[in-house]
């Protein structure tokens, strides 16, 4: 009951159509149990001593409490409909602004599927369930009550001796869902494995297919389908073994009614009417008592959502803002940036070790800065750090001299703009996947933008320019293309800070030159990161560092690197091997000037 105390909040606004669900479908219950009693009215007082004179009157009374009964069940319907599905619509909201929120940590260990099962069918499950599986559990037991106690009222020791089968159905019942449950899960679970497997097979196909991996995938997939078929298979299994077995019980206490029953008219101990009222009464409680399983189940289940729902909503957000954050003007950002003594471990990583050491860093505004390490050296921790996807273990980063735990997130964000290796397009035009992020751009800005970005000219060679719809990943664009488009939503941003995280190693070196010039241009006077492989992107930073397992090994002007002994010079002799005269000109001289 504590997930559904955890849920109030949500469905409580609604405790009227709560309450119509509930009440609507109880008295429309009610009224139901009143057949019987017309039918005994009808044999007993009427047919049997022949007095016809109340038939028409008992007809009307019977079409009047359909008309109300109807009425019930419209209330019940509607109520819990509006109940559900308001309930279901608030908790996808405050579910989806729960997952804008959290930080990256939480999506470090996240998995799509989960989080987007959560968001359906958890809320699905709990919508039906409080909507109208609550108002049904609750009629259930209302019926066995007041069902039983009419028919007590009618003939108590008949009553006395159907009401002992009452408990065998609910048991068999109850086995039948024990038994169901499992197969439910199971076939769930296959469900989701089949999904995931066509998800997969379709994200990759260009994997598959260069690795002619077609009937390998065809054979996990069948794999997967037969079990499937096999748990659908058992389901019905289960089925075809419980039904009559419920159906049995539940005739056989009818039998025993009518055998006991007809007997006690025989012998004058109890008139037909009673007999047929009673009968039908036992139909009717006996009916839902058959779905007691399938209530529980429904029940239990809503739970399970609420529960993984709960938790998702209960999650502590790892980076949030202060108590009286400085939100920052945008005009008075400078831009300065500076590290100091910073060391970090990934959250929930802690036997790793550290991702970055003791790492100190000063950048001017309009300073540009290279970063140059192996794979997992720590470079894009650095850039992480600043845009605070974490918050620093230890020692402190700053902008303009404020630490940046004491600035509004979403103003801090805004003075950044990042470009990663791997660009993500929307499914929408080029357009709004350049003005992501500034709503409001004109088309002069937006191609300003995508100009400087080199890519003007290969968007007005696509059919429709601007317009031109890039797919689900972006299909149909190069992967050079696809980041100049990020470059440019970066660029449109203006920002006081940009972060190119080995976004131009997507380029040729001439492309990759151009936005070089060109950001010369716009970031003059701001500060820029450049995380890079290539020496030709990096040549040109104020200070470049040099990464290895989060320490900084060696720091200075690619004038000064190139000549001492490491990473930097060795990366730039691989690159330039090509091209001795230059190689030999700036590293051989830097040698000597070193040795000599
Ligand atoms: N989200 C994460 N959770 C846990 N560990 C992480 C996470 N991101 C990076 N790491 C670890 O932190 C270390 C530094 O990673 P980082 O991404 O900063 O390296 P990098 O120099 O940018 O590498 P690459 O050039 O391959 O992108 C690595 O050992 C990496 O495994």
């Amino acid at each position: 009951m504590d997930i559904f105390r955890g849920l109030k909040q949500f469905f409580w606004a609604d405790k009227g159509f709560l309450a119509g669900s509930v009440l609507g479908l109880a008295a429309a219950t009610a009224l139901g149990l009143i057949y019987p009693l017309l039918l005994k009215v009808l044999i007993d007082d009427m047919i049997t001593p022949k007095k016809f004179d109340g038939v028409l009157g008992l007809a009307l009374l019977a079409v009047g409490i359909i008309v109300v009964k109807s009425a019930c069940q419209y209330v019940h319907g509607f109520s819990g409909g509006r109940l559900g599905n308001r309930l279901a619509y608030r908790l996808r909201n405050t579910s989806y602004e729960k997952l804008q929120s959290l930080s990256f940590s939480f999506y470090d260990s996240a998995r799509t599927g989960d989080l987007m099962s959560r968001l359906t069918a958890d809320i699905e499950g709990i919508r039906n369930f409080i909507g109208f599986g609550f108002a049904q559990l609750l009629n259930t037991a209302f019926l066995v009550v007041f069902g039983f106690g009419m028919m007590f009222a009618i003939d108590w020791p008949l009553a006395l001796m159907t009401l002992a089968m009452i408990p065998i159905i609910g048991f068999v019942a109850i086995k039948f869902e024990l038994n169901i449950h499992p197969v439910f899960r199971s076939i769930r679970a296959a469900i989701s494995r089949l999904t995931t497997s066509v998800q997969e097979n379709i994200m990759g196909v260009r994997t598959v297919k260069s690795f002619s991996s077609e009937a390998y995938e065809y054979k996990k997939f069948d794999g997967g389908n037969a079990q499937y078929k096999d748990n659908n298979l058992s389901l019905a299994g289960v089925w075809a073994k419980y039904f009559p077995i419920i159906e049995f019980i539940a005739n056989l206490s009818i039998a025993l009614l009518l055998l006991v029953g007809g007997w006690r008219v025989i012998n004058g101990s109890m008139t037909l009417g009673a007999l047929i009222s009673l009968n039908g009464m036992l139909g009717m409680i006996v009916a839902p008592l058959w779905t007691l399983g399938f209530q529980i189940n429904n029940y239990t289940q809503s739970k399970a959502a609420g529960e993984r729902l709960l938790e998702l909503l209960n999650k502590p957000i790892a980076v949030r803002n202060v108590e009286h954050p400085l939100v920052l003007e945008d005009s008075a950002v400078r831009g300065h940036l500076q590290y100091r003594d910073v060391s970090f471990r990934y959250p929930n990583h802690e036997e790793q070790p550290s991702a970055l050491l003791g790492f100190d860093l000063d950048a001017p505004p309009g300073s540009v800065i290279g970063i140059l390490g192996g794979t997992g050296a720590g470079k894009s921790t650095i850039v992480q750090l600043l845009l605070r996807a974490y918050d620093v273990g230890d020692g402190s980063i700053t902008l303009d001299g404020v630490d940046i735990r004491n600035i509004e997130l979403e103003s801090l964000r805004r003075q950044t703009a990042i470009v990663y290796q791997e660009s993500f397009l929307f499914s929408t035009t080029i357009r709004e996947n350049i003005s992501y992020g500034r709503a409001d751009a004109t088309q002069e800005e937006i191609e300003e933008a995508a100009r400087l970005a080199q890519a003007h000219e290969f968007i007005m060679e696509l059919p429709d320019g601007y317009d031109t719809i890039v797919g689900e990943r972006g299909m149909g664009l190069s992967g050079g293309q696809k980041q100049r488009i990020a470059i440019a939503r970066a660029l449109l941003l203006k920002p006081r800070v940009l972060i190119l995280d080995d976004s131009t190693s997507a380029l040729d070196m001439e492309t990759e030159h151009q936005i070089q010039l060109a950001l010369r241009q716009v970031m003059a006077g701001k500060t820029t990161f450049i995380i890079a492989h290539r020496i030709s992107s990096l040549r040109s930073a104020n200070e470049i560092l040099v990464l290895d397992r989060g320490r900084v090994t060696q720091r200075g002007r690619h004038e000064q690197l190139v000549r001492a002994p490491g990473l930097y010079r060795e990366t730039y002799r691989t690159q330039y091997a090509d091209r001795p005269d230059e190689l030999g000109e700036e590293a051989t001289a830097g040698e000597r000037r070193v040795t000599g």
